[in-house]
């Protein structure tokens, strides 16, 4: 497996069977995300972008095809084997934060290398909490956050464990425009600054403007791989299907 490639999936298909009928949610995808890039994945509901991403991450097993995460395939794997995985090569960044109320910040940005038991890289933590902006807060509670801020204990969290590849899922879905600007800046920056790696579910034509390239996916396959084009060009693209 080339070392330049974070995540890779190949023939990836997830149907369903619901009431005796098969749903198709993803037929056979193909596709490989690069270190150090920033990919956003969008296409109408139901075209199977949560599904990509929730198989290619690991959450869900695919009903045919292989996933890389880094060099390890993932359909060998054990379900323990597979949970060390993604607790420790695999970032998540959700919409709705995600956060454990009780941990301060600090715990919670923690957590993924408590869980493994293993010593965090504090200079690489110290370094993605201070570009996250949240060294004076590290003492606070979740709560005690705003939204952004909440997001962004979310992302120095998912980045903690230097994984191979940082899954987002409409990472800036609660946020206002303003904010979401704020958060998909720091995923940027985590790219070019940190070199990780970033795929990105949204349904946002700006949000996507952030990204290097742009997935299309329809009907569970992907119909566009477009390079950045920009949020109207993008917007354009997606109104024209
Ligand atoms: N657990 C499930 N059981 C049955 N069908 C499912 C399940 N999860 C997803 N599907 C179906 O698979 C298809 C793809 O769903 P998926 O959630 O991946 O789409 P999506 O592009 O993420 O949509 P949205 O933008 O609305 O979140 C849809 O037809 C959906 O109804």
């Amino acid at each position: 497996m080339d070392d330049m490639v974070a995540v890779r999936v190949e023939g990836l298909t997830r149907t369903y069977a619901t009431d005796g009928q098969q749903v198709v949610a993803l037929a056979g995808v193909d596709a490989a995300f690069a270190r150090g890039t920033f990919t956003a994945v969008m296409g109408p509901s139901g075209s199977g972008k949560s599904t990509l991403l929730q198989t290619a991450a690991g959450l869900d097993r695919p009903s045919a095809g292989q996933v890389w995460i880094g060099g390890t395939e993932l359909s060998e794997l054990s379900e323990t084997k597979l949970t060390e995985l993604r607790r420790d090569r695999i970032g998540f960044v959700f919409q709705a934060f995600n956060l454990i109320g009780a941990l301060t910040v600090e715990e919670n940005i923690l957590l993924p290398s408590k869980l493994a038991g293993t010593r965090p890289d504090r200079q690489w933590v110290a370094s993605v909490v201070e570009r996250v902006g949240l060294t004076p807060r590290l003492s606070h509670r979740p709560a005690q956050l705003s939204g952004g801020q909440q997001q962004r204990v979310a992302i120095a969290r998912a980045l903690s464990v230097r994984p191979d590849v940082v899954f987002a899922d409409e990472p800036t879905g609660a946020l206002d425009t303003e904010t979401a600007a704020e958060v998909l800046t720091l995923l940027r920056s985590m790219v070019d600054e940190f070199g990780q790696t970033v795929v990105m579910v949204t349904h946002d034509p700006v949000a996507a403007s952030y990204a290097d390239r742009v997935l299309v996916l329809a009907d569970g396959q992907i119909v566009r791989d477009l390079p950045q084009v920009g949020a109207e060009k993008i917007a354009e693209l997606l109104a024209s299907r």
